[in-house]
């Protein structure tokens, strides 16, 4: 598994602002949104194209367009959802597959309340969106989906990722023998006994949706 780990000037000022607890749903949301798209100019970088030919108003050239087939882009929900629109604003063409997975805040398993995936991802480039890599138990389980369904070229979008969820993950995939990338725009220090990522930015969820019980 391949990470990168975004260092730039703006997306930690954007992320210092996503963390303070005093921002609210609104600006929140806008500041996933602008996040997701810094986030997804390095996680396309390998976006698969193809030539096409055009004319322009002086002269006909040689250009490039996004490949068939298509990307998939699969945001975990809830907190996925959150990156979407800034995903596809980048890759309008990419279709859209979607996982509902739930943390069980006692035992920290994901649960999968939702599923639905075109059946053969094979020769498919997968974008996996998720906010949050906490211990890494939902962002494996929904790759897990994806290699099921035989995905093979998977690349992941976290804002906020922990050492301890990292890890475990580079584990799973690498050993489900998937070309993986992990982009993230932080890791952060580590898991607390709730595992929650300190510093983090709290529930992402519950952030961006309201707090459901
Ligand atoms: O790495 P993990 O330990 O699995 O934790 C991370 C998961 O927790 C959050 O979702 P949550 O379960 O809160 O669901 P929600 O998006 O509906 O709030 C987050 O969006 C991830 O999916
Ligand atoms: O810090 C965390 C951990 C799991 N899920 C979140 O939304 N935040
Ligand atoms: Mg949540």
């Amino acid at each position: 598994m391949e990470l990168k780990v975004l260092d730039h000037p703006l997306v930690a000022h954007k992320l210092t602002h996503l963390r303070d607890e005093n921002t609210k749903s609104p600006t929140f949301r806008a500041l996933v949104d602008e996040l997701v798209t810094l986030l997804a100019y390095e996680a396309t970088r390998h976006v698969r194209v193809q030539p096409v030919e055009i004319t322009t108003p002086v002269a006909p050239t040689v250009g490039v367009e996004l490949a068939d087939p298509k990307p998939i882009v699969v945001p975990i929900l809830r907190a996925g959802l959150g990156m979407l629109s800034g995903m596809t604003r980048l890759v309008p063409t990419a279709e859209v597959g979607f996982v509902g997975m739930v943390r069980d805040e006692e035992t920290l398993e994901p649960f999968t309340y939702a599923e639905r995936l075109p059946r053969d991802l094979s020769g498919r480039q997968c974008f996996v969106l998720d906010p949050m890599l906490a211990t890494g138990g939902s962002l494996g389980g929904c790759v897990k989906f994806l290699a099921e369904r035989r995905a093979n070229d998977v690349t992941c979008l976290c804002l906020l990722a922990a050492p301890e969820g990292i890890e475990r993950f580079r584990q799973l995939v690498d050993g489900l023998k998937i070309e993986t990338t992990l982009v993230v725009a932080a890791v952060d220090e580590r898991l607390n006994e709730h595992g929650y990522i300190i510093p983090g930015l709290g529930d992402a969820g519950d952030r961006l949706y309201g707090v459901i019980d």
